[in-house]
């Protein structure tokens, strides 16, 4: 089995379990109790190329990566230091991270927050609005075309955005059949877990000029945003490389700065 295939199994089988103690009726009016989503296309399409800082406890990939006891404080650094959107890794088994986690990062910051999880099911959906996200992870690996259609749907009849995960030429088509308008392109493959900066720049320069791009995966400096801002990106996702850092504000921030100097390769789409 693929670690992808192994991780969405655990997933589904924690999804039935909190369904079984939290109806589906009682999440969607928790979600319709919640303050109003922010709105994430515009912040994603201001000017330089946006820092997305992820609160990421472990991987599949790496094992532990920092033991992050107060993610509240970890999301405020970033934002401190310039994040436009704070991602909050909310699987457990294996990352372990979990949707406290994103109620302490969404009572902590102002800006949007991303529920970044393997989400298979409307029920995930409604937790992540209930619990505050404004923007929703969807990997398209991960969901059979018509899935995607009804979970895309789903993100944005509840007034949040939806990143569409490929790493593929044919994962990028199907997201934009389905309406995909952030898209970002994964260097890091989920079956193998190898990462391949280059998938980025092979993928970008195919997608619409409307679309916003976000390359995830392997930035581990500015040297890195820098070659995904060539190759056409609006934002990066980082993970490790902030929680790793030591002084995640001063990472942010020196990722922030060299996205928004004029320097900064911009290319027309
Ligand atoms: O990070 C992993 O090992 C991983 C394995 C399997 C599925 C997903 C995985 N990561 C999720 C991500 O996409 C990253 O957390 C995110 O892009 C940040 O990557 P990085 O900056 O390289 O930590």
């Amino acid at each position: 089995m693929s670690v992808l295939a192994a991780i969405l199994e655990g997933v589904r089988e924690d999804v039935a379990a909190r369904e079984a103690q939290v109806p589906l009726a009682e999440v969607r009016a928790a979600a319709q109790a919640a303050p109003p989503p922010r709105p994430v296309l515009p912040v994603l399409r201001e000017a330089g190329v946006g820092v997305i800082g992820e609160v990421k406890r472990a991987s599949p990939s790496k094992g532990a990566l920092a033991p992050i006891g107060d993610p509240a404080k970890l999301a405020r650094a970033y934002a401190a230091g310039g994040a436009r959107v704070i991602s909050v890794l909310t699987e457990g088994r294996r990352f372990g991270g979990s949707l406290a986690d994103l109620d302490a990062v969404r009572a902590a910051v102002d800006i949007p927050v991303l529920r970044k999880d393997f989400v298979v099911s409307p029920y995930q959906v409604h937790e992540a609005r209930a619990h505050g996200a404004d923007l929703v992870l969807l990997i398209v690996a991960a969901l059979e075309q018509n899935v995607l259609h009804g979970l895309l749907e789903r993100v944005e009849s509840l007034g949040m955005s939806a990143l569409v995960e490929v790493h593929t030429e044919a994962e990028a088509d199907r997201a934009l059949e389905a309406g995909a308008r952030i898209i970002g392109i994964n260097a890091r493959n989920l079956t193998t877990l190898s990462v391949d900066r280059g998938v980025f720049a092979r993928i970008a320069p195919g997608l619409p000029s409307d679309v916003v791009l976000v390359a995830e995966s392997g930035v581990r400096g500015t040297a890195d945003l820098l070659a995904y801002a060539g190759a056409g990106a609006d934002a990066v996702l980082v993970g490790e490389g902030l929680v790793t850092s030591g002084d995640p504000r001063a990472a942010v921030a020196d990722l922030v700065t060299a996205g928004a100097h004029p320097s900064c390769p911009r290319p027309t789409r």
